[in-house]
């Protein structure tokens, strides 16, 4: 598939709520949030197949914490981020918009999708602006893309009711087709023992790909084929017998929440270090049982050049 454009969704309550603005300087969910999709356009050539290794980047970070002296050098907060991407099939042509009830004829199939980002750089350079560096240096994806035709005996309602409700031209038309059940799972391999770091599921998203697809092409930008829409973090609410969070779908939710996901080394306090790897995988299930899978999504991270 030829990628000619590439966005990122912001469209988990979850995800927002456990990264508790700092990034964006706002409240926690800002009101604008619930209003429309929140969204930014990324970086095609930083797109790349499982499995690829990623470069651990550098780039400036406040040394100490907010507004404290920047410095230059490899990122110290390197981050994975748990998502789902999705393939645009038929064009929205230039100057036009797109009907949501024909959202599902514009979406050839969806992939695994990891946004790595380095979250020093990250707070850095989103003072005013949006992501940059650190998010448009390495996208990893899973290698088969699976058709929107597949996973059609998947579609359920949304987990979440939408407060207050979309404007009409983002309301889905069905009561329980609007979103896709499809399970997912973190892992990592560290000195080569794999570890599950977190769960998920993309029907936890409180703006569904339909709704997230309508809103992106309603501005007349038009649509190409090929276009890789990512779907967002997908997080959760779920805890373990002992109140823990178990639907993280990063480490940065991990910081904020004080979470202990990963050991707090001296160099990287808890978030991804060199020869880490990280696996997504995505699957679908009838009577409990597994009948349709993603594959992996697989990257490594190897030292700062
Ligand atoms: O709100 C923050 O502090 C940070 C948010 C993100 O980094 C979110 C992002 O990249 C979009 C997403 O994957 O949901
Ligand atoms: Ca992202
Ligand atoms: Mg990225």
């Amino acid at each position: 598939m030829k990628i000619p454009g590439y966005s990122d969704f912001y469209t988990s309550l979850e995800h927002c709520q456990n990264c508790s603005g700092e990034m964006t300087k706002s409240s926690n969910i800002p009101k604008n949030w619930r209003y429309a999709p929140s969204v930014y356009n990324s970086r095609v050539s930083s797109v790349i197949p499982t499995p690829t290794s990623v470069r651990r980047p550098k780039g400036v970070y406040f040394k100490d914490g907010i507004d404290s002296e920047p410095v230059y050098g490899p990122s110290r907060k390197l981050d994975f981020e748990l998502e789902m991407g999705y393939f645009v099939s038929q064009p929205v042509p230039f100057g036009k918009t797109l009907n949501i009830s024909n959202a599902k004829e514009h979406i050839f199939g969806f992939v695994l999708l990891n946004d790595w980002s380095a979250r020093d750089h990250q707070l850095f350079e989103m003072r005013p602006l949006g992501p940059f560096h650190s998010k448009g240096w390495g996208t990893s994806i899973s290698n088969w893309i699976v058709p929107l035709e597949a996973l059609d005996p998947f579609s359920c309602a949304p987990n979440t009711k939408q407060d207050p409700p979309p404007f009409d031209h983002l309301r889905w038309p069905g009561n329980n087709d609007g979103a896709l059940d499809i399970k997912l799972r973190i892992k990592l391999v560290r000195d080569g023992k794999e570890k599950q770091l977190g769960t998920s599921n993309l029907k936890y998203l409180y703006w569904t790909p339909y709704q997230q697809l309508t809103h992106h092409a309603g501005s007349g930008c038009g649509m190409e084929t090929g276009d890789l829409i990512g779907t967002g973090t997908i997080s959760g609410s779920g805890t373990d017998s002992e109140g823990r969070k178990t639907e993280l779908g990063c480490l940065y939710e991990a910081e904020r929440t004080k979470t202990d996901v990963l050991p707090k080394s001296a160099n990287y306090d808890g978030y991804l270090e060199d020869g880490d790897e990280i696996i997504l995988e995505g699957w679908c299930e009838k009577n409990g049982k597994a009948v349709l899978g993603f594959g992996q999504c697989r990257g490594q991270i190897t030292p700062a050049q």
